[in-house]
């Protein structure tokens, strides 16, 4: 309980002592003790002994001197009135001559200036004196403002304004609250709802201790929610300030002298990252210095408890889970017994630690995707998104605010509140841009300046916003021979390929075939016959990886491969064609073989019609590498000449990207009558 030492000239008005003791009351409920003290009955050299000293008069510190010992301790009375006392004197017209009536001059004094320092300038304001009323100098006055006194107001006066006991002011409660040390909730509470019914001279001020007193509050409520533990110490390595994990951590308090970090370690160089264990717990500590321009005034500890981290880890991928944004494969999902793919692999996860930007290149269906994933898994993003965008996929004319994102309204169609490209949903994670190849000219353009800026703008806004991703580009197109033609821009084939990795298409890598075909067909590879085995070691695969798994799903339900497999083989054995690499090929020292073009046009017409079944469609190289396994060798040039044919003639569709040619109706019926 504190002691305040209240201190009068007289106990002449009891009114005021009492008003002034509830309002005390009032405000440090419960914590404070009061003595009221009288000038005039003290004993000379009487001590006053109190935690604080509130003198009612300025004047009377001189009499005070030898009452007190700590002059430290003593505070004017300041006062102030309530708001709804205002109102009443603002009422009063301009100029009108309004006596001010207190108990004695002095406090008719006092009052005065209060009222004028609280901003009633339009009156002109007269303080009461007994011997002036007595001369009748106050006749003709009207008005009078009274802190409670109307008794002695002038019967001549007509309209009284009685302003009630005069508050205590807001600055004399604030040095009090302080003095006293009783800076807690309740008190401050009480304040602020005292400032709330008081007039005030200096609004600033108040206004100040209301918003950092708030401001204190919300710093607090942070620092109490942040989930590591806080510690501020002073240069002598005393507790200056902690939050409630800290508390729990280490029953700490302030002024307490810090020892559960050896004081060497914060003393030294700032920390980050460092690994500590305490109380059989491990954590990661972050030691700061502060300095105050060169000198160190304290430091800053901040522990992070590795099981909470681990728990955010968890809650964060399943988030990212739960919106789509993961990747699911990690390269212990990649199956492969060939060199060049466990080099890949080597490569790849040398470059996931980095954040370069990874082009990875290889045929439709090689595990392009499977390996950005692997990639993204194994990099320090890993708890952060995965978006996965197919270029190829999207009209182009809503790829490019699918990947930058648009203000609310921008076009017609467009989402009311505006809506968040890959670029964003991606940010702090990783952006995979497959099939980079077949984006327009001026996507390039702006795919470039935000790989180059590590920003982006949405579509309708002239706002910047940064971004923080690792792209993984894929293609299956050949980006060199694009950049020659002028349709890839050569910028950005070379910021994208900075780390390429390339996946080598199945046929290249046979090494693989069989132990994918395991992993796909499980317990049904027992079934598998060695012809058949050999049948797809030696078949060309050109949907590649995904081919073989959609052969699998076959095999598993039906017992069998796709026809196309037993197919391909008896044909070469019954040499209805030229084999490639034959000795008349070799011998003739032309690389192609003429050919029967009308029967080509059928065969590649055949191979479309395949592909459609166990795939979505086949591109050019696929084709060329199929009818060259049948002895067809044919050049690009020509297949295109022939596709095209095919595709005037309503046989076929081209579609770009993976797809590639698509058998039409019209070509099916033709294929069966054939
Ligand atoms: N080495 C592998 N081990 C296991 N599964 C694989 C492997 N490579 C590819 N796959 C599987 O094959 C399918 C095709 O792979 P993926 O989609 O990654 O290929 P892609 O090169 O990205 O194809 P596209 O170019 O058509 O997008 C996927 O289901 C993938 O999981």
């Amino acid at each position: 309980m504190k002691k305040i030492g209240l201190i009068y000239k007289n106990r002449e008005n009891q009114g005021v002592i009492t008003y002034l003791e509830n309002a005390l009351y009032h405000i440090f409920e419960g914590y404070i003790e009061i003595k009221s003290y009288f000038i005039s009955e003290l004993l000379p050299n009487e001590q006053i002994e109190a935690d604080a000293y509130l003198m009612v008069y300025e004047d009377m510190i001189y009499q005070l001197k030898n009452h007190i010992s700590n002059f430290y301790k003593l505070i004017l009375l300041g006062r102030s009135i309530r708001k709804e006392f205002l109102h009443a004197m603002l009422e009063i017209p301009k100029d009108t001559e309004v006596l001010v009536v207190n108990d004695s001059y002095e406090t008719t004094i006092q009052t005065t200036y209060t009222l004028y320092e609280l901003g009633i300038s339009h009156l002109n304001l007269i303080p009461y004196d007994k011997e002036s009323a007595a001369r009748g100098k106050y006749k003709g006055i009207e008005y009078a403002i009274t802190p409670n006194e109307e008794s002695l107001v002038p019967k001549t006066v007509k309209k009284i304004v009685n302003i009630g006991y005069r508050e205590i002011s807001f600055d004399t409660l604030l040095k009090l609250m302080r003095k006293l040390d009783l800076e807690n909730d309740v008190v401050n509470r009480n304040l602020i709802r005292h400032l709330h019914t008081i007039v005030e001279p200096n609004t600033d001020y108040h206004d100040n201790y209301y918003n950092s007193y708030l401001k204190g509050k919300l710093l607090n409520r942070v620092v109490d929610n942040s989930l590591a533990v806080i510690v501020m110490l002073n240069e002598n390595l005393e507790v200056v300030y902690f939050n409630e994990k800290a508390n729990a951590l280490f029953e700490t308090n302030v002024n307490a002298p810090f020892e559960y970090i050896d004081a060497k370690l914060i003393r030294g160089e700032d920390l980050k990252n460092y690994p500590l264990v305490l109380a059989d717990e491990n954590y990661i500590f972050e030691k700061t210095t502060i300095k105050l321009m060169d000198e160190t005034i304290g430091y800053l500890l901040n522990l992070q408890s590795e099981k909470i981290l681990h728990d955010i880890e968890i809650n964060l991928k399943n988030y990212n889970a739960k919106k789509g944004l993961i990747a699911k494969h990690t390269f212990q999902d990649i199956i492969f017994k060939s060199d060049s793919m466990a080099e890949c692999i080597d490569v790849a996860k040398q470059v996931a630690k980095t954040d370069y930007t990874i082009l990875i290149r290889g045929e439709s269906g090689t595990g392009k995707e499977l390996m950005a994933q692997s990639i993204h898994n194994y990099s320090n993003r890993s708890n952060a998104p995965f978006v996965a965008v197919n270029c190829a996929a999207i009209p182009e004319t809503l790829l490019e605010s699918e990947l930058f994102g648009y203000e609310g309204g921008s076009f017609t169609g467009a989402q009311k509140n505006g809506k968040l490209g890959f670029f964003e949903k991606a940010h702090t994670g990783t952006l995979f841009l497959d099939e980079i190849g077949d984006i327009s000219a001026n996507l390039q353009t702006r795919l470039l300046r935000a790989i180059q800026e590590k920003q982006i703008m949405r579509i309708g806004s002239e706002k910047v916003i940064d971004v923080d991703i690792r792209i993984i580009a894929a293609t299956n197109s050949k980006l060199e021979e694009a950049v020659q033609k002028g349709k890839f821009r050569a910028d950005l084939f070379y910021r994208l390929n900075v780390i390429p990795v390339f996946l080598k298409s199945i046929s290249q890598r046979k090494d693989d075939i069989l132990p994918l075909l395991k992993f796909f067909l499980g317990k049904a590879y027992s079934n598998v016959t060695e012809r058949e085995k050999k049948l797809l070691v030696e078949y060309q695969w050109p949907g590649n990886i995904r081919q073989l798994q959609s052969a699998s799903l076959y095999y598993k339900t039906l017992g069998k491969f796709p026809e196309y497999l037993y197919e391909i083989k008896s044909r070469t054995a019954a040499d209805s064609f030229e084999p490639a690499g034959s000795a008349r090929e070799k011998n003739s020292g032309d690389q192609r073989t003429p050919v029967d073009v009308n029967s080509v046009c059928q065969k590649v017409l055949t191979e479309i019609y395949k592909a459609t079944q166990v795939y979505h469609g086949i591109g050019r190289s696929a084709m060329i590498g199929n009818l060259n396994m049948q002895g067809i060798k044919i050049s690009d040039g020509k297949l295109r000449t022939i596709l095209s044919d095919l595709e005037s003639q309503g046989f076929i569709s081209i579609k770009r990207g993976r797809c590639g040619a698509q058998i039409t109706e019209k070509g099916i019926q033709y294929i069966k009558q054939v």
